[in-house]
């Protein structure tokens, strides 16, 4: 597999981040080591066994955690706390039950301090992106799973980060629900082409939506693949089942289903 290079001015890299949590007994060597640049129009998708630091690795570019050792640089700047330049979204919506979904959605901007008119733009505009433009006016408990899902990417997007996290943002969804999520995301990224890094356990899904893939293993938590994804496609729709079941796509799957066992110590 190839390795490749993505920095460039505006985009984020991380230093030599190690983070070790100190437990009672013993100390876990969480991560180890991590050199990564993200370009601002990658599409990242994280794959690796439980335990192996993923989602630690998300909460230090959040912000949300400070690396032992190691800087994260945004646009060429430290970032060491949560601020408007990242979003993050998680695998339950969280969205505030007494706030209409349009007002959930202009919350995050309001904390920005924009004028009313460019709110209404953003809210408007990030509705109707995510395929909830007749929804603004509904509670979220009036939502299915998946659109509750959706509003709360589309919650993110209204900030205009930089970069988008996910954390198995699909993980709670139905495999029906799950999909057309995917679909929604890939036109979402074709569209804005917005930094995403997007964690998952699932290699298919890893397949379908990532531009480039990494893989991460456990004692010590680190990337020990970093391919841009050969069965990637560019440009436009495509049927994600006729994607599933190509030869090509099969092969890796296997290949990259065996190199995460390898991690989690199941491997042969
Ligand atoms: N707050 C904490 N205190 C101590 N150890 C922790 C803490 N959070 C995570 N760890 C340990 O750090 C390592 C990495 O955990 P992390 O949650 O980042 O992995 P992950 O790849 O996201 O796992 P999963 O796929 O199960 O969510 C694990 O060994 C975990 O037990």
């Amino acid at each position: 597999m190839t390795m490749i290079a993505t920095a460039e001015s505006g985009g984020i890299a991380l230093n030599g981040i190690s983070l070790t949590y100190n437990r009672k007994r013993s100390t876990v060597s969480a991560l180890q080591g991590i050199e990564l640049d993200l370009a601002p129009d990658d599409f990242v998708c994280v794959l690796g066994p439980s335990g192996c630091g993923k989602s630690s690795l998300l909460n230090i570019v959040a912000g949300y955690l400070e690396p032992t050792e190691g800087t994260v640089l945004i646009n060429g700047n430290e970032h060491t706390e949560p601020n408007a330049q990242v979003g993050v979204v998680f695998q339950h919506a969280n969205l505030f039950p007494w706030l209409n979904i349009a007002k959930n959605i202009e919350f995050g901007v309001k904390m920005a301090k924009l004028p009313r008119a460019e709110r209404k733009r953003r809210v408007n505009f990030y509705l109707d992106l995510v395929g909830l433009g007749q929804a603004g006016a509904l509670l979220p408990h009036q939502l299915s799973g998946g659109m509750k899902q959706r509003a709360a990417i589309a919650r993110t997007l209204a900030t205009e980060p930089r970069i988008v996290l996910m954390d198995e943002p699909f993980s709670a969804l139905d495999a029906l629900t799950r999909e057309s999520m995917q679909m929604h995301l890939r036109r979402i990224w074709l569209q804005t082409r917005k930094c995403i890094f997007f964690i998952t356990h699932d290699v298919d899904e890893a397949l379908l939506l990532g531009r480039r893939i990494l893989i991460m293993h456990p004692n010590p938590g680190r990337i020990v693949q970093d391919f841009v994804n050969p069965v990637f496609v560019p440009e436009g729709e495509f049927s994600f089942s006729d994607a599933r079941g190509g030869q090509a796509f099969a092969e890796l799957r296997a290949l990259l289903i065996s190199q995460i066992a390898n991690g989690s110590g199941n491997g042969s």
